[in-house]
């Protein structure tokens, strides 16, 4: 497990209920909520009419996804903050700990029915917060099956979450279904975003050398194929393009939750230099490359782009 320990001289939210509890509060709502918004995609299949603040086109599912879990997410006790991937601005909601979300991501898979998730990260920190702050972080996957992985300071789960009834907020059951994930020793898929005629020539490099050893497994949505390299071991990477060098993916929402989760699962992230959960928050909708899976691999990768 990674060293995620924050250091003493940042400021803190002074969150007065136990932290933890905070952050199992939150990943309760985010888990009820998934049945819900799962059931909510078919008839938002279209775009909203509004562009997010990063300028992308916001689907009504997004927006659903959004309200829902905003109002949820505010009304838990000790948290403090607000952030949405969807909103210009973080929200004062009360005293406590600071919540960024990702509503939708992989949204632009509605259209052709493709795997998405829902994105949490929990900062005992103002944001826009570094990922050392994150004291916990989750993701639910709207596969097949409704699964949630929880990352904690104790290590990573992996839940599956049902609905026993039709009841809009009623009869949501989840069962622990891996105790302690731990990235496999032995990677096996790799997935990279963006097109290869704007990746940079040394990871275009890198990605050769990859693409010889290892399987394709790209989906179009990070959750989805985070979730591949979780499960099977191996890298995934929306990486800086030639026109956009801080890549894609946004640090408080995507980068930061997604490599605190595989850092407690034994492996790496980084956006090409240095740990994601080291790079200095300038901005809440501010992008980074992202780089995350097993260890060996993001080491040559840091190697690569030297
Ligand atoms: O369509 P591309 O360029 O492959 O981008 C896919 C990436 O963009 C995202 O969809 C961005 O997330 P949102 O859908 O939340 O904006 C990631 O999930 C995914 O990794
Ligand atoms: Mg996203
Ligand atoms: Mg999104």
């Amino acid at each position: 497990m990674s060293d995620t320990e924050r250091s003493d001289d940042r400021e803190t939210t002074g969150v007065d209920r136990d932290p933890t509890a905070v952050v199992e509060s939150v990943f309760d709502v985010v888990a009820d909520a998934a049945p819900e918004i799962r059931r909510a995609l078919p008839g938002r299949r279209v775009e909203s009419g509004a562009d997010n603040p990063s300028g992308e086109t916001v689907m009504a599912a997004d927006v659903y996804a959004d309200d829902l879990l905003a109002d949820r997410i505010a009304s838990v006790e000790g948290v403090g903050e607000f952030a949405s991937e969807e909103r210009e601005s973080p929200a004062d909601v009360g005293d406590g700990l600071a919540v960024a979300i990702d509503p939708l991501d992989g949204s632009s898979n509605l259209r052709s029915n493709n795997a998405m998730g829902t994105v949490v990260g929990v900062y005992d920190a103002p944001l826009p917060a570094s990922g050392r702050d994150l004291v916990g972080a989750g993701y639910v996957l709207y596969g097949p099956i409704t699964t949630m992985i929880v990352a904690t300071e104790d290590g990573v789960r992996e839940e599956v979450v049902e609905t026993d009834s039709d009841a809009e907020t009623t009869g949501v059951t989840r069962t622990v279904v891996e105790k302690s994930i731990e990235l496999p020793d032995d990677p096996t898929v790799y997935g990279f975003g963006g097109r290869v005629p704007d990746w940079p020539p040394a990871f275009e490099s890198y990605a050769r050398e990859i693409e010889s050893e290892l399987k394709l497994r790209y989906g179009g949505a990070m959750v989805g194929d985070v979730n591949q390299v979780l499960t099977y071991g191996g890298v995934f990477a929306y990486p800086a393009l030639e026109d956009a060098p801080n890549g894609k993916l946004r640090l408080q929402f995507e980068a930061n939750p997604i490599a605190y989760i595989i850092e407690q699962a034994g492996g790496a992230a980084s956006d090409g230099v240095q740990d994601i959960l080291d790079v200095p928050p300038e901005k809440v909708h501010q992008r980074v490359p992202l780089h995350v899976g097993s260890t060996s691999l993001i080491d040559r990768l840091e190697d690569a782009l030297a």
